[in-house]
C-alpha cells in the first residue's frame, strides 16, 4: 500500500496567558492509502491540532520535521509550503458542525468545494458550468443524496448535511478525508449512515480517512487502526481491535463511562477484546 500521509516529529506549542502548552510532542506517523484511522484521546490531547496541522491550518513549531501528503510537503520545520493551496485540493475536511451555507441548495454547497477556482460573485450567481454541475451530481450520487440536489441544505437532517459535506470534499478529487468529530452531534442512526458512507467510499475509491473521535464504539466498528494521543504524545498506534479497557482507562480515567453509546454500537465493556497485540509507543 502506498503512503499518503507522512508526519515527522510534529511539535506544537501554544502560549496563552503567559503559560506554555505543548499540544503536540514528537508525533511521527505514516498512513497508507485506503486506511481508516481513528484519532482518540481525552479532551485537550491534541487531536484537532494534529488534524489542523495536516490540513495546513496550523503551523507546527520550528523543531518539527516534514508533514507530507503524497510525498509533497504541506509544511516543514515550522514553515508552510508555498504550494499549500494546491496540495490542500488533495484533502477534504469535515467538521462536527457541517459548515454548509443553509440558504443555498445542496448542489451549490457541493460546488463550493471547487470554489478556489471561482470568485465569490460566480458562486452567489451560481455561475457553474454543465461539467461542474455533473461533477456535483456525481459526488451526491456517491453519498446517496442525488435526489436532494435542489433542496435547501437547511431542510436536510444532520446526517444528510454531513454527507453533503463529504460530497463537497469528493468534488475536488480529495483522496484523503480528514474529520474532526464528524458524528459527535448526530443520533446513532445518522452516525451509522455517515460512517457507512465513509467506509463505502474508502473501499470503492481507496479514500484514506483520518478522524478524531470521542465515541470508542464508532472507532471499533468503522476504523481498522487507532492512534491514541495523551497530552500531545502518541501512546498507542495499532489495530483498533487491540485497544484494551486498560489503555482506554489510562487515556480517559473516570470519564470512560461517558464514551459509552446507545445499543446501536457495542459499548467499550461489551466489545470482545481477544489477545490484544499492543503497539505501545513511548
Ligand atoms: N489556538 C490555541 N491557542 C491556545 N491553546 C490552544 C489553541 N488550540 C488548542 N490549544 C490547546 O492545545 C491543546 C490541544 O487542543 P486540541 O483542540 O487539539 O485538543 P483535542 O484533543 O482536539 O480536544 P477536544 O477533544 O476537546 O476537541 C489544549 O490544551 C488546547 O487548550
Amino acid at each position: 500500500m502506498s503512503t499518503v500521509l507522512t508526519i515527522q516529529e510534529a511539535n506544537k506549542t501554544f502560549f496563552s496567558s503567559g503559560k506554555k502548552n505543548q499540544a503536540l510532542s514528537n508525533v511521527t506517523l505514516e498512513i497508507a492509502a485506503g486506511e481508516r484511522v481513528a484519532l482518540i484521546g481525552a479532551s485537550g490531547s491534541g487531536k484537532s491540532t494534529l488534524i489542523r496541522a495536516i490540513s495546513g491550518l496550523e503551523i507546527l513549531d520550528k523543531n518539527s520535521g516534514e508533514l507530507c501528503i503524497n510525498g509533497r510537503q504541506i509544511q516543514s520545520h515550522g514553515q508552510l509550503s508555498n504550494k499549500v493551496r494546491q496540495i490542500r485540493n488533495e484533502i477534504g475536511i469535515i467538521f462536527q458542525q457541517f459548515n454548509l451555507v443553509n440558504q443555498l441548495d445542496v448542489m451549490t454547497n457541493v460546488l463550493i468545494g471547487i470554489c478556489p477556482q471561482k470568485n465569490i460573485f460566480e458562486i452567489i450567481c451560481k455561475k457553474f458550468t454543465l461539467e461542474e454541475k455533473a461533477r456535483a451530481l456525481d459526488a451526491l450520487e456517491k453519498v446517496g443524496l442525488v435526489d436532494f440536489a435542489y433542496q435547501r441544505s437547511s431542510t436536510l437532517s444532520g446526517g444528510q448535511q454531513q454527507r453533503v459535506a463529504i460530497a463537497r470534499a469528493l468534488i475536488k478529487g480529495a483522496k484523503i478525508l480528514l474529520a474532526d468529530e464528524p458524528v459527535a452531534s448526530l443520533d446513532p442512526e445518522s452516525s451509522r449512515k455517515v460512517m457507512e458512507t465513509i467506509v463505502n467510499l474508502s473501499q470503492k475509491l481507496d479514500l484514506t480517512f483520518l478522524t478524531s473521535l470521542h465515541q470508542i464504539p464508532v472507532a471499533r466498528k468503522y476504523c481498522d487502526r487507532t492512534i491514541a494521543l495523551n497530552k500531545g504524545t502518541v501512546v498507542f498506534d495499532g489495530a483498533t481491535k487491540a485497544l484494551t479497557s486498560d489503555i482506554l482507562a489510562e487515556l480517559y480515567g473516570s470519564n470512560l463511562e461517558d464514551l459509552e453509546m446507545d445499543e446501536d454500537f457495542p459499548s467499550v465493556k461489551e466489545a470482545s477484546i481477544s489477545e490484544p497485540k499492543l503497539t505501545l509507543v513511548h
